[in-house]
């Protein structure tokens, strides 16, 4: 199988949540020190794009600053794209604390042969928990130099595999794994997920 780095997407400016929001804790940890857990569990390189040095002295991962600064999360998959070692990079938000490993491998396994591999799910695509091939490097760059910054505008210029709910579903609570948290509102519904699925999990032990 190809080697799959996962990258943490941590750059932005959490305008909605007013603070840094990596590192607000659902549970016993910081969003992105959970989303470094699972990560762990599935990958040897794993990167931080975007964000501070702080930020990766404290997960103990390196970070890749954006190369084309003001295209957003987009840019954060060029830059850690052209960075890393591996052929392809499963692509993750810092604020989506109940992302799992089992998905992540799910993904990766669908990857084969694609430049892209994203989740659809119901009508929504989530092109922030994607597998993107190296070879989307030159379509990225057209689009951030021609400030075409939607993470999908590159789409129809590479071969995207869409993987099905009913794929989805098979590895992972659908209902909660993509939930990424951008307001204080969210937060709050965050902890009260992350609560009641450890209850489930107490009372089926
Ligand atoms: N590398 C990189 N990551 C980004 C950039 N902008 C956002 N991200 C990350 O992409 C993911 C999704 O972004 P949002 O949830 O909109 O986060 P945000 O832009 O910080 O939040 P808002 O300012 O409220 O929109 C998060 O994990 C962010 O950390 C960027 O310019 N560069
Ligand atoms: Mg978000």
């Amino acid at each position: 199988m190809t080697e799959v780095a996962g990258v943490i997407l941590a750059g932005g400016k959490s305008r909605r949540m007013g603070t840094d929001k990596a590192f607000l804790t659902v549970g016993r940890e910081a969003m992105i020190e959970r989303v470094a857990a699972e990560l762990r569990k599935v990958f040897k390189e794993i990167l931080i794009s975007g964000g501070d040095e702080e930020t990766g002295r404290r997960l103990g991962l390196r970070v890749i600053p954006d190369l084309i600064k003001g295209g957003g999360p987009l840019s954060g998959i060029h830059a850690t794209l052209i960075a890393a070692q591996s052929d392809k990079c499963l692509v993750v938000p810092c604020d989506m604390p109940f992302l799992s490993a089992e998905l992540a491998k799910i993904m990766i396994s669908q990857s084969e042969g694609y430049d892209v591999t994203v989740p659809q799910h119901g009508d929504y695509l989530q092109p922030l928990f994607a597998v993107y091939s190296k070879s989307c490097i030159p379509a990225i760059e057209e689009a951030l130099n021609n400030n075409r910054h939607k993470v999908v505008d590159f789409y129809p210029r590479v071969r995207v595999k869409y993987v099905s709910e009913a794929i989805l579903k098979a590895a992972a609570d659908i209902d909660t794994v993509f939930f990424n948290v951008n307001t204080p509102f969210d937060l709050e519904k965050a902890r009260i997920i992350d609560k009641k699925k450890k209850k489930v999990r107490r009372v089926n032990c």
